[in-house]
C-alpha cells in the first residue's frame, strides 16, 4: 500500500517525486521572490476581491492543513481583475506554518521565511468545477499573504476558535458569516507568477498572486496552529507544524509585480 504524503522525513517534500513526477516540472510552487529581480508592470491591475460571508460552510482538518470551504455555486466570492482575465471563484483558504517562528511560509522574499501564509484559493470559472479548473494551466488563482508575529489578530482568532472541534484529522465543524476579506493586508500590492500546488499532485495549473504585506499574528495565536494534529482520532498524536513545502527551481520563470 503506497503510504499518503505528508511532511515527514519518509514522506515529505523530498519524496513527493516518486509518486507525483511532476514535483520537477517547469512551473513548480513555491519560490523565493527576489523583489530586485521582479520586474514592475504597468499593465498588472489592482485586484478585484469581492467575498460573501454567507458563502463561508465550514472547517476541516484534512491532516495537511485546516482549511475553512466556502459554498462556490454562485459568483458571490470572486477575484478579478489583477493579472487574471475573467472571474474566478472562491473555494477554499488554508494555511501552512512552521514548529517555531522563525520558519513556515513556503513562498519566502529574498530568503526571508515568514512563520506562516495564507493561501485564498480561487478557480476559474471558464470551466466547470475546481477540479476540472486544476488540471488547467490558467486554472487556479491562488492569493498569498504572510503572516508576520506582532498584535493578536482578531479575525484569524474567530479561526482559531474553532479549533477544539477540528483538533484531529478528518474533523470538521461548521462556520458560518466569515468574511475572508477581514485577512487581507491594508495595501493589495503583489507580486505574480506562473507556479503550481504547492502539495501533492502538484498541478502547474496556479496563477500565484503573492502580497508584500504581511497580516500580524500573535506568537500565542502561532501556537494554537501548531496544536493542531496530523494524525487521527485513535492514532499516535502527532502536532501539525511544518507543513510547508520550501521554494522551488524558478526554471527561467519571471515574476511581476504591481508596484514600483
Ligand atoms: N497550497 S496551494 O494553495 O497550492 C493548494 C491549493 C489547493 F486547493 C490544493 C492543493 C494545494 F497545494
Ligand atoms: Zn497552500
Amino acid at each position: 500500500m503506497s503510504h499518503a504524503w505528508g511532511y515527514a522525513a519518509d514522506n515529505g517534500p523530498d519524496k513527493w517525486a516518486d509518486n507525483f513526477p511532476i514535483a520537477n516540472g517547469p512551473r513548480q510552487s513555491p519560490i523565493d521572490i527576489l523583489p530586485g529581480a521582479s520586474a514592475y508592470d504597468a499593465g498588472l491591475k489592482p485586484l478585484q476581491l469581492k467575498y460573501d460571508p454567507s458563502n463561508c460552510q465550514e472547517i476541516l482538518n484534512n491532516g495537511h492543513s485546516f482549511q475553512v470551504t466556502f459554498v462556490d455555486d454562485t459568483d458571490s466570492s470572486t477575484l478579478k481583475e489583477g493579472p487574471i482575465s475573467g472571474t474566478y471563484r472562491l473555494k477554499q483558504f488554508h494555511f501552512h506554518w512552521g514548529a517555531s517562528d522563525d520558519k513556515g511560509s513556503e513562498h519566502t522574499v529574498a530568503g526571508t521565511k515568514y512563520p506562516a501564509e495564507l493561501h485564498l484559493v480561487h478557480w476559474n470559472t471558464k470551466y466547470a468545477s475546481f477540479g476540472e479548473a486544476a488540471s488547467k494551466p490558467d486554472g487556479l488563482a491562488v492569493v498569498g499573504v504572510f503572516l508576520q508575529i506582532g498584535g493578536a489578530n482578531a479575525s484569524l482568532q474567530k479561526v482559531l476558535d474553532t479549533f477544539s472541534a477540528i483538533k484531529a484529522k478528518g474533523k470538521q465543524t461548521t462556520f458560518a458569516d466569515f468574511d475572508p476579506s477581514t485577512l487581507l493586508p491594508a495595501c493589495l500590492d503583489y507580486w505574480t507568477y506562473d507556479g503550481s500546488l504547492t502539495t501533492p499532485p502538484l498541478l502547474e495549473s496556479v496563477t500565484w498572486i503573492v502580497c508584500k504585506e504581511p497580516i500580524s499574528v500573535s506568537a500565542e495565536q502561532m501556537a494554537k496552529f501548531r496544536s493542531l494534529l496530523f494524525s487521527a482520532e485513535g492514532e499516535a498524536e502527532c502536532c501539525m507544524m511544518d507543513n510547508y513545502r520550501p521554494p522551488q527551481p524558478l526554471k527561467g520563470r519571471s515574476v511581476r509585480a504591481s508596484f514600483k
